[in-house]
């Protein structure tokens, strides 16, 4: 049989005995007892909130072999609820069903979902395991991968967490039928972001791919998660507690937590923010005359075709930006370590941005 693009692949994240697999495909959640080899014990709780719990808790209960005690916890939808409040509803739960260190956590939809269950799982009786079943694009090519566990604070973006990886991942590509599309160019974000900081082709290849994949076309998206997982799978596995090179993830983020933090966690989406926030970075690049201004106009066309928002939040100004940039936890004594643009495909950390410069920038930038 030959193996179309958008057929069944796994990759791995390769943390020596922390390993673990990444598997992509269509209707794999279909597939009873598929979370079987992950769990840790027999005891295993599903968490996910209201929006996604009506689509697909069910399925993700039958991807539990039979046997197993499951609980299930449906929160509350939305980022503003990335928080302690909900993060403790986990661990009220595990307690009143009586879980032990065996157990297992299921995160079952998007990155709000996913940071909290895993940091939930990073902390409770000091660790226990936890698997990762993506919903959102944003989640599938990124959050679900990697370890990065947290919640918010009102004064900065993921502030409190832990770096703890899950067991595995399982990303049924087939659960994207039922996002919104607003929620898909939020996930088009990230992915765009891996071409930017080091794959000029991947990059040439959305440039081309991106209608498809705004149409959901299978293998356009399956060939758009594959290469998003494989570099996030190479970058974590040089460097999972983010000392170098991870930290290149993190294009756009210190102008994106900003915005999302300013915002109040509410109107902005994570991707929304970080697709401003990386042409809020190539701006800059190329006032320090690394990119070009066709590099400039040629990513703003990328995020323009992507369906995401091409200015910085209105009303939002020079002070709103760098009083929440101060606090990025990227930043060593007082300086700001931005992530910026060499090349298109090449990204550098780079803390010797002139605050002048800077201030030009945010001065400039246009608020929508
Ligand atoms: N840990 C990491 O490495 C990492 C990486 C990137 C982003 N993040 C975090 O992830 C979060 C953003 O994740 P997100 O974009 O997935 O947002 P999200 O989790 O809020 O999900 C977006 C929306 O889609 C809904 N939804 C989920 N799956 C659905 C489906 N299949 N069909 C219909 N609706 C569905 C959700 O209920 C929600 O309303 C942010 O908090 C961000 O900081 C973490
Ligand atoms: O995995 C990483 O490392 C990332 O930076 C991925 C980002 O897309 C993600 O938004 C992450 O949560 C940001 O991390 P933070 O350390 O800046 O909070
Ligand atoms: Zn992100």
């Amino acid at each position: 049989m030959t193996q179309t693009p958008s057929g069944p692949h796994t990759l791995e994240v390769a943390l020596g005995s922390r390993s673990y697999p990444i598997h992509i495909g269509p209707g794999l959640l279909n597939e009873p007892g598929v979370l079987a080899p992950w769990l840790a014990g027999q005891q295993a709780m599903i968490v996910t909130n209201e929006t996604v719990a009506p689509l697909y808790l069910e399925r993700c209960r039958a991807a539990l072999p039979e046997g197993v005690e499951v609980r299930e916890l449906v929160l509350p939808d939305g980022e503003a609820t990335k928080n302690l409040e909900h993060v403790s509803r986990i661990w009220d739960a595990l307690l009143e069903a009586g879980f032990n260190r065996r157990c297992t956590l299921v995160a079952l939809g998007g990155g709000v979902v996913g940071d909290m269950v895993g940091f939930a799982a990073a902390c409770y009786q000091r660790g226990v395991a936890f698997i990762q079943v993506p919903t959102t694009l944003l989640a599938q090519v990124d959050s679900s991968v990697g370890g990065k566990t947290g919640i918010n604070h009102p004064l900065g973006k993921n502030m409190v967490g832990a770096f703890w990886q899950p067991r595995g991942v399982l990303i049924d590509t087939d659960t994207l039928d039922t996002l919104p599309p607003r929620e898909l160019s939020a996930g088009l974000a990230e992915v765009i972001k891996y071409g930017l900081i080091r794959d000029a082709d991947f990059l040439a290849w959305l440039e081309r791919s991106l209608p498809a994949l705004r149409e959901l076309e299978p293998d356009a998206l399956a060939g758009a998660i594959q290469r998003s997982c494989a570099l996030k799978a190479e970058i974590v596995a040089e460097d999972e507690t983010e000392q170098g090179v991870r930290a290149l993830l993190n294009l756009g983020h210190t102008f994106g937590h900003a915005i999302e933090a300013h915002q109040g966690y509410g109107d902005w989406l994570h991707g929304e923010a970080v697709g401003a926030g990386m042409l809020m970075a190539a701006e800059l690049s190329a006032r320090l005359g690394w990119l070009s201004v066709r590099d400039v106009e040629r990513l703003r066309v990328i995020l323009r075709l992507a369906g995401l928002p091409l200015d910085a939040p209105a009303g939002m100004g020079v002070d709103d930006f760098l009083s929440r940039m101060r606090l990025d936890k990227k930043n060593v004594d007082s300086r700001l370590r931005l992530v910026l643009l060499r090349a298109m495909g090449d990204a550098c950390v780079y803390d010797a941005t002139p605050e002048a410069l800077l201030v030009e920038l945010l001065e400039q930038f246009p608020r929508g």
